[in-house]
């Protein structure tokens, strides 16, 4: 039976729209206007309020890693309880399972340099991040907004560049079907040439998130 804390390929299929990226080495997806455009803009104008220098575990020396700015989204405004219901609807992850839906603000030269989005397994980081709530399973990212040059998220395992457009929805399992952490998701937010970009990120956990 799937964990509670993750989707699956038939679960997103079975939604009008959504495409799988044919690939034998991860399970990548999209699907295009999954966000209303007044939505988009919402999370925008809440992203604006409240951003700060982006962090990272594992950071390591390279300061230029993940220069973007970050915002944690409270989980009680409406927009942000808009956008659960809708990702629950299509993955079907139980809510619990999630972290707090983050913003991301990329500005012009801004990135975020090759990465998986799991936890590096006795990394120095290790026990902080995944002692309550594990592992992560499944990333949801949606594009906020069309930027005007630049910005793609390119999946070098999969030979697919994603063009930011707004609404547009970009998910993976981080994981292999034998529940080892998948290296085939290295991703790179690439940098953005003109204009700024807006995104938001779900990540989901194989226990209950707790805090
Ligand atoms: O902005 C992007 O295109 C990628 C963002 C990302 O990989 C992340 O936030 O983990
Ligand atoms: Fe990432």
């Amino acid at each position: 039976m799937m964990n509670p804390g993750e989707s699956s390929a038939d679960k997103l299929l079975a939604r009008d729209g959504v495409q799988r990226i044919p690939s034998e080495k991860l399970e990548l997806f999209q699907l295009r206007d999954f966000v209303p455009p007044d939505l988009c803009q919402e999370l925008i104008s809440l992203i604006e309020l409240d951003r700060r220098p982006s962090t990272l575990a594992d950071a390591g020396d390279d300061n230029y890693f993940r220069t973007s700015e970050t915002c944690d989204l409270d989980a009680g405004l409406p927009a942000v309880m808009r956008m659960e219901a809708l990702l629950h609807a299509l993955n079907g992850i139980d809510p619990a399972h999630g972290e707090p839906l983050q913003g991301q603000r990329y500005d012009v030269g801004q990135e975020f340099k090759p990465h998986c989005d799991y936890f590096n397994p006795g990394g120095k980081d290790w026990t902080r991040y995944c002692s309550v709530a594990g592992q992560r399973t499944w990333t949801f990212m949606i594009y906020l907004n069309d930027v005007d040059a630049g910005g793609a998220t390119r999946f070098k395992a999969a030979k697919k560049m994603f063009q930011p457009e707004a609404g547009k929805l970009v998910c993976w399992n981080n994981r292999r079907p034998d529940l080892r952490e998948n290296p085939n998701t290295i991703h790179h937010g690439m940098k953005v040439r003109k204009g700024l970009k807006y995104v938001i990120t779900k990540w989901y956990r194989e226990k209950p998130w707790g805090w």
